[in-house]
């Protein structure tokens, strides 16, 4: 890990463990770098789309048709013969290929499961596999937080018992057990971090899904303080491209909790509520939700615009409402770090700053595009100052 030291593990009164600051951190530094346990493909295990063979089977990477290269047992696509090879004996080992080979003829399976199942059941042979090729990283996804719900119960149950009757046994191995599966599925659902495809203009989706084991401790801000990056198709051949970089938004003191927000921060406040409820299982106060928690729902989206405009003349100073209150202290945050690009909705954090001074060009971590910090310069406001 890269940045070693700079965030410490604490616990956080009702939130579990969290990363918080050991030193004060500036505006664009990498406070994480952090490399995959496990990673798996987003696409359906049959029929695949076109964009599925459009990736390599172990690195993600999105593939030259003229380099790439099958696996001599199955479909699978790999970009280059050093992948094929680190495939073989780790993330797409025999154990993985014979599995998902025989899922994907099992016609039953496909004609009445939706898409969830056919990707909790990629996930489940991914860890099946792990706890034989790496038992260490196996451990550490072990650790992960994650109480299987009553969803999670019922689809290990299903998953469970097709993969036991379908897939042949791990080698040298005893059976996973029912709860362990149940279990397996809960840490997935709360930890996984999604690597999206190529930003195209339009709705991006995710090309596979990954483990981390020290990003896995960020806890979420509906107004993170940190945004993380991750750079597949574009980082250099030495590089692990499938590594996540948490880069710091804007600067913090020493002792602060490190956000990320689970999702973009354009979300209005009940759709936030309900994705945090339904799958990380907890309801958010941050300061962001407190304020927004007063607006009325149907004015939820209007307000939040209205107030932006009139932020936006008021140069971005936080409107007050009828009653001397900041109603929208958070516009700060739209104006400043909120990729303007055409459904983008990406966060922009500034690049690494020099040993002398801060970087005063933005990036954003969805569409990659780079922009001069229109407000940053001596008379930045600190988030929290
Ligand atoms: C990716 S884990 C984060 C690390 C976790 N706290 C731990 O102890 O391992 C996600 C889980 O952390 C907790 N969490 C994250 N952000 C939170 C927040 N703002 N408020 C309460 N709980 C939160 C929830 O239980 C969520 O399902």
């Amino acid at each position: 890990m890269a940045a070693e030291g700079l965030l410490s593990v604490a616990e956080i009164d009702g939130r579990g463990r969290g990363l918080v600051s050991t030193q004060p951190l500036k505006a664009g530094q990498v406070v994480l770098r952090d490399s995959p346990i496990l990673l798996y493909s987003a696409f359906p295990l049959q029929n695949p789309s076109s964009s599925s063979s459009s990736y390599c089977h172990h690195c993600f990477r999105t593939l030259q048709s003229s380099s790439s290269i099958n696996c001599s047992s199955c479909s699978a696509l790999f970009c280059s013969a050093t992948c094929l090879s680190s495939a073989t004996s780790s993330s797409h080992s025999p154990y993985v290929c014979q599995s998902l080979t025989r899922l994907c003829n099992s016609s039953h399976f496909f004609l009445n499961h939706l898409l969830e199942r056919q990707l909790q059941s990629r996930f489940l042979i991914a860890a099946y596999n792990l706890s034989l090729v790496s038992p260490s990283k196996f451990q550490t996804l072990l650790s992960f937080q994650g109480i299987p719900s009553a969803n999670d119960a019922s689809a290990a149950e299903f998953l469970h018992s097709l993969i036991s009757s379908l897939c042949l046994p791990r080698p040298n191995s005893t059976p996973f057990s029912l709860e362990l599966t149940a279990a397996l599925l809960a840490k997935d659902r709360l930890n996984a971090f999604g690597l999206m495809e190529p930003f195209n203009g339009g709705q991006r989706s995710v090309r596979a899904y990954g483990l981390y084991p020290k990003a896995s401790l960020f806890n979420h801000d509906c107004l993170p303080n940190a945004c993380r990056f991750d750079y597949v198709d574009t980082a250099m051949e030495n590089e692990n491209n499938a590594d996540i970089i948490v880069r710091m938004i804007h600067d913090v003191p020493q002792g602060r909790e490190i956000c990320l927000s689970y999702f973009p921060v354009n979300f209005d406040y009940a759709t936030r509520q309900k994705r945090l409820i339904e799958d990380y299982g907890f309801a958010c106060d941050c300061d962001r939700c407190k304020v927004e928690a007063n607006w009325s729902d149907n004015e939820n989206e209007k307000e939040e615009e209205e107030a932006m405009e009139e932020d936006e003349d008021e140069e971005m100073a936080g409107a007050e409402n009828e009653n001397g209150e900041n109603d929208f202290p958070h516009a700060y945050f739209f104006m400043r770090y909120m990729c303007d690009g055409d459904n983008c909705w990406g966060t922009l954090a500034p690049l690494p700053p020099s040993d002398v001074s801060p970087s005063t060009v933005m990036e954003c971590n969805v569409c990659g595009k780079l922009k001069n910090d229109v407000v940053g310069g001596e008379d930045t406001l600190s988030m929290d100052d």
